[in-house]
């Protein structure tokens, strides 16, 4: 990321709540007072349990989904007024793909070119032999993980400024994973795009990801450099008088216990018994004891 990079997104004090057809009763709060924001390169993992927002955050940056306070800026617009140019910029693949039945891979993908100017012809035919597709194959035969490979091409093949990927590889097996994932963090890099892609697959995500957001009830736990996270995020042993400094964050506690972010501020603690630093899978059952 360069100094004078734009972010590409940007959430700021966002709040989302579902209302209920109960009037009277109080909506269910989805997205609660998050902040985040992604520059150019950026590849970004958000990690959450089931319902914890993923994609309703998405949605709210595409404007498919309204919010209820703060505001959005999706390169550069708000997402309920997006331009034809922003769109454009915009790769997105929803969890449940799709359309296009009725037509051939080669069928659908000449009309989904259509739309847009900067197609890279080079790069589909690139994935579609990576994925091992066949061009006329008609979509709806096509195997869940196949139609997962085809919303991604879909998706990626005019090089996107932004990338929002829901769960992408979720039905995609373990050699297509690997390249796709691949794939995502050297296009990111080589075309200046911004991902935000959700999944539950932590060692993909420690894999590709430059940095985590990981959410909790709609809330911002962290947002790091995956290459910070063992370093700055520890697993504490305290005694009952130990004092955390005040610039730790402490992100979850049970009894003597405590995950804290140390938010690059590492200092000797007095009563710290013992000290772990974690991966991904360990972070995320930590804070979710
Ligand atoms: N259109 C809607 N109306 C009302 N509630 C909704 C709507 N869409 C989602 N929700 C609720 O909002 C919460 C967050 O849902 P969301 O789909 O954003 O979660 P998620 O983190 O993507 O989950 P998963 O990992 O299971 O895909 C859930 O409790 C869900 O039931």
């Amino acid at each position: 990321m360069e100094a004078e990079d734009k972010p590409v997104l940007q959430f700021n004090l966002v709040n989302k709540i579902y209302g209920t057809t109960d009037k009277s009763a109080a909506g269910h709060k989805v997205l609660s007072d998050l902040s985040m924001t992604l520059y150019p390169g950026m590849v970004v993992g958000l990690l959450g349990q089931n319902g914890a927002g993923k994609s309703t955050l998405m949605r709210c940056a595409l404007g498919i989904v309204d919010i209820d306070s703060g505001n959005i800026n999706t390169l550069g617009e708000s997402p309920e007024s997006l331009s034809i140019e922003a769109k454009q910029r915009i790769g997105y693949v929803p969890q449940q793909p799709f359309g296009y039945e009725g037509f051939t891979i080669d069928k659908a993908l000449e009309l989904h070119r259509s739309f847009y100017s900067n197609w890279d012809i080079a790069l589909e035919q690139d994935w579609l032999k990576r994925f091992d597709l066949d061009v006329t194959q008609a979509v709806q035969k096509l195997s869940v993980g196949q139609r997962q490979s085809l919303a991604l091409i879909m998706a990626m093949a005019y090089r996107p400024s932004l990338l929002l990927l829901d769960e992408p590889v979720a039905s995609l097996d373990p050699i297509a994973r690997r390249q796709f994932m691949g794939d995502l963090f050297d296009l990111a890099l080589d075309s200046g795009s911004a991902v935000l892609f959700s999944s539950h697959i932590t060692s993909d995500l420690e894999r590709v990801a430059s940095h985590v957001a990981l959410i909790k009830k709609g809330e911002l736990v962290l947002f790091k450099e995956i290459d910070a996270l063992r370093e700055e995020v520890k697993l504490l042993s305290i005694s009952d008088d130990t004092q955390l400094p005040s610039n730790y964050k402490i992100l979850s506690q049970t009894g003597q216990t405590v995950l804290v972010d140390t938010q690059g501020n590492p200092e000797v603690i007095v009563g710290v018994q013992n000290e772990k630093s974690l991966n991904l899978e360990q972070l995320f059952m930590e804070l979710h004891r």
